[in-house]
């Protein structure tokens, strides 16, 4: 299966579990307090919230995870991806060398819509521009059998995808037992091997405390994961700062640790531009700009699109006016 090969095919590796980077060290009134700041210095207006928002679309996985897919959706999906404004509307706005890298990151589907997607996406030649992500692992409860879990992924790689979204075993986080969730994600890892990237959804809605998103996020880190994700877009509680920030704290530990680089990935509920750019801003201060790379930072999200084309239509024709 032809594949995408835009990012380096680079995976990360799983290191031995080690109870000890499960410690965490903050106060919840210190995050929310920290989260809460961030989130008011991140207001911006006019052309910049334009620029903010064409940063926004590089970063997205395009979502469509629902039980109505149709080959047709996905392959619309595919397209605005590809091209999610006319070239000739960004003219004024984006250097005409900069159009081409107009394009969201990545498609994100349920494994059985993936060879969909790889088909619309070769026909578009955008194979090497634009990575097929696949949920899997039961998604969005995690609650089947360890055996067809991994067994998805097999599938999705074999059809093309090249990212992996896995759910992790929240009945296994619950009752304490993060061996057990690492053994679970080793496993996840392995059935990537080095043909898809591996992000692990922790769905932090259902985790029960920060201190249980900390532990998740280094769990699943030792055990290879390319990306974390705060959820999936299905539990009552989304990706919110707060959760945002001590996930970031914990990449910045484990790389501290390890040297090993892990990104991040919100979503579920983010459907502005407002939104996007205190998500934005909050990784520019914490892990820096060069974070805000589709290596390092994605939005999982189904309908920021939409917000995003209202700001970049009305801001050009805005400047149209002057
Ligand atoms: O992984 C992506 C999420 O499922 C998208 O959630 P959303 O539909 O709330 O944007």
């Amino acid at each position: 299966m032809e594949r995408s090969n835009k990012m380096e095919f680079k995976v990360n590796k799983t290191l031995k579990y080690d109870a000890t980077f499960l410690k965490s060290n903050f106060s919840l009134p210190e995050v929310n307090r920290i989260a809460s700041s961030i989130s008011k210095s991140s207001t911006v207006t006019g052309d910049y919230e334009v620029a903010w928002a064409l940063k926004a679309v590089t970063l997205v996985d395009l979502t469509t995870l629902a039980g109505d897919d149709t080959a047709s959706n996905v392959s619309r999906l595919c397209v605005r991806a590809c091209l999610p404004f006319e070239p000739q509307l960004l003219e004024k706005v984006v250097e005409p060398s900069l159009l081409k890298d107009i394009h969201c990151a990545a498609v994100c589907v349920y494994p059985a819509r993936v060879a969909d997607a790889h088909k619309t996406l070769k026909q578009y030649g955008k194979l090497k521009d634009i990575s097929i992500a696949a949920v899997a692992t039961g998604f969005p409860t995690g609650q089947y059998g360890l055996k067809t879990r991994l067994e998805e992924i097999s599938y999705a790689v074999d059809a093309g995808a090249t990212e992996i979204d896995i759910v992790i075993n929240r009945q296994l986080a619950l009752v304490g037992d993060w061996k057990g969730v690492y053994d679970e994600v080793v496993l996840m890892r392995q059935a990537c091997g080095t043909r898809a990237h591996l992000k692990t959804i922790l769905a932090v809605g259902e985790l029960g405390s920060m201190e249980n998103v900390y532990k998740a996020s280094m769990v699943c880190m030792l055990a290879g994961a390319d990306f974390i994700k705060t959820s999936t877009g299905k539990e009552a509680v989304n990706a919110t700062l707060p959760v945002g920030l001590v996930m970031i704290w914990a990449i910045q530990e484990f790389k501290r640790l390890t040297g090993q680089i892990v990104g991040l990935k919100p979503a579920g509920g983010i459907r502005n531009v407002r939104d996007a750019i205190a998500w934005m801003t909050l990784v520019k201060s914490t892990l820096g700009m060069h974070w805000l790379q589709p290596e390092l930072f994605r939005f999982g999200a189904s309908g920021l699109l939409d917000d995003i084309e209202k700001v970049v239509r009305e801001g050009v024709a805005r400047l149209k006016q002057a």
